[in-house]
């Protein structure tokens, strides 16, 4: 199996989570998006029924959008069921960094609430320690971002603003705001450094999900791989 093959593998065996009038928290990235295209195929042939989407992003929402998964706003459900996305570093207690896509600020505050928290990632995502191949991206007001930098310094971390591709200038998040590419030495204590990060004035949100997932589904060559509680 190749990385393809393995985000693809997680996000069918997401899929056996899923039931009839579920709300479903639709994560962001490429791993997801299969998720959302495969979830989308079984309402449109009527396997599913009842089942809506709440997106953590813009993408997610339009993926969803075109699937065929109905979709809807946070503040119009009760409560989330489950919710599924992807990561960019799982270590071994399943804290993760997320946050690669920008979306890391809905992503939290959807996952945070779901009954259920399911994280589809290939085995290159995981790592011994938290820091170890990925900055800690970090949602920033935007004026405040060189103040918020130059702070991250004290935490032995080195910040870079993060630049848009197909835009000039900084990436522009969802919410409006920029994002700080954190990278530290190595994240001994990823609940404590959630916490402290989002105390700097400014910080909208951080990368660094602790104690939050319920289940990893691992793609690796051997075929799917759960981390769970
Ligand atoms: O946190 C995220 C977006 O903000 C993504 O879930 C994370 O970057 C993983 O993406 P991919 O599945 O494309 O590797």
């Amino acid at each position: 199996m190749n990385v393809e093959e393995m985000k693809k593998a997680v996000a069918k065996e997401a899929l056996k989570f899923i039931e009839d009038e579920m709300v479903v928290g639709l994560g962001t990235g490429s791993t997801t998006a299969y998720f959302i295209k495969y979830l989308g195929k079984l309402i449109m042939d009527g396997e599913l029924e009842e089942v809506y989407g709440v997106p953590t992003s813009y993408q997610a929402r339009l993926l969803a959008l075109e699937a065929g998964v109905p979709v809807v706003g946070l503040d119009e459900v009760d409560a989330i069921d489950i919710a599924v996305d992807g990561a960019d570093e799982v270590d071994p207690q399943m804290n993760l960094i997320k946050g690669r896509g920008a979306a890391l600020t809905m992503e939290k505050i959807i996952e945070y609430r779901a009954g259920m928290f399911v994280v589809l990632v290939d085995e290159t995502k995981l790592v011994e320690w938290l820091g170890q191949k990925m900055p800690v991206p970090i949602e920033v007001v935007p004026v405040a971002w060189r103040a918020i930098a130059e702070e991250l310094e004290v935490f032995n971390a080195t910040a870079q603003l993060r630049m848009a591709e197909k835009k000039d200038g900084p990436v522009v998040t969802d919410n409006g705001n920029f994002i700080l590419d954190a990278k530290f030495h190595r994240i001994e204590d990823p609940l404590d450094l959630e916490i402290e990060l989002n105390n700097i004035p400014g910080v909208v949100e951080n990368g660094i999900f602790a104690d939050i997932a319920d289940l990893v589904l691992v793609g690796t060559k051997d075929g799917v791989k759960r981390m769970e509680r």
